[in-house]
């Protein structure tokens, strides 16, 4: 991998609570790629989500280094590590994370307002990104006239309008049924191919595998393997 998006090496990160401190990574190391879709799938609790917050840096880790685009994340001041992320990075969550009180347009104006966009070009831009995710024809309405596969392409037209370089996406399928979810990971898909964007996806669905460029298996905060599969199958006669 020449230039990798994001390297990260010996991360270790514990949690305490109390007398109790759960390891959840001891050590591990990984490298993500630019214009690929890579799927860390793993069990509930083996640290996916720590994986992600750890690299996406909104995670502190206790040992470690974590540099995005060339960047050491923390050697930055909180202002610069939160302007980097402002401006380099995209998050997708379960959860949708859309303001009920706002249109679909709208939702995908405000990060770039945050960004300094003027608003006729921020205008601009989120319909660009509506079109993308197959949402135009629905920017008007609010979220709760939206289906749950509509509702995660609207957080995904949020993220791509920024341009982000990364994308980072937790468990964005699991509130979707099967045929909204591989339509999604298909959508994730042709970012990372049409934009160069690094996709991280985390997920504990096994369905989703073979729609990865990358697809790495975690378990007890380890990853257990890390295969190809689009490569594999264009190489199967
Ligand atoms: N804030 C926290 N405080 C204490 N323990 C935590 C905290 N966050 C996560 N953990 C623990 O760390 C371990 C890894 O959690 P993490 O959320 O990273 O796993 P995951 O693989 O993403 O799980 P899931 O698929 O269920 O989302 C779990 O045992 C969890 O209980």
């Amino acid at each position: 991998m020449e230039h990798p998006a994001i390297q990260a090496t010996g991360l270790c990160k514990s949690y305490r609570s109390g007398k109790l401190q759960t390891p959840v990574l001891q050590g591990l190391s990984i490298e993500i790629a630019p214009a690929q879709l890579t799927l860390v799938e793993g069990p509930s609790g083996c640290g996916k989500s720590t994986l992600l917050a750890l690299l996406g840096g909104l995670l502190r880790p206790d040992a470690g280094e974590v540099t995005v685009l060339g960047n050491e994340l923390w050697r930055m001041s909180p202002r610069q590590l939160e302007q980097f992320r402002l401006r380099h990075t995209g998050f997708i969550f379960q959860g949708f994370n859309l303001f009920g009180a706002l249109s679909c347009r709208e939702q995908v104006m405000l990060p770039l307002g945050y960004l300094g966009i003027d608003p006729a070009a921020a205008r601009r831009r989120a319909d660009e990104a509506l079109e993308e995710v197959r949402m135009s024809a629905r920017a008007d309405l609010r979220p709760s006239q939206l289906s749950g596969g509509e509702k995660q392409r609207v957080a995904i037209a949020r993220a791509l309008a920024k341009r982000p370089q990364l994308l980072f996406a937790d468990e964005p399928t699991s509130a979707l049924d099967a045929a909204n979810g591989r339509q999604l990971i298909e959508l994730l898909h042709s970012i990372a191919r049409h934009h160069g964007t690094a996709i991280l996806c985390v997920s504990h669905d096994p369905r989703l595998i073979k729609e990865g460029d990358r697809v790495m298996q975690m378990e007890d905060g380890r990853i257990v393997s890390d295969t190809s599969p689009t490569a594999l199958e264009a190489a199967t006669p």
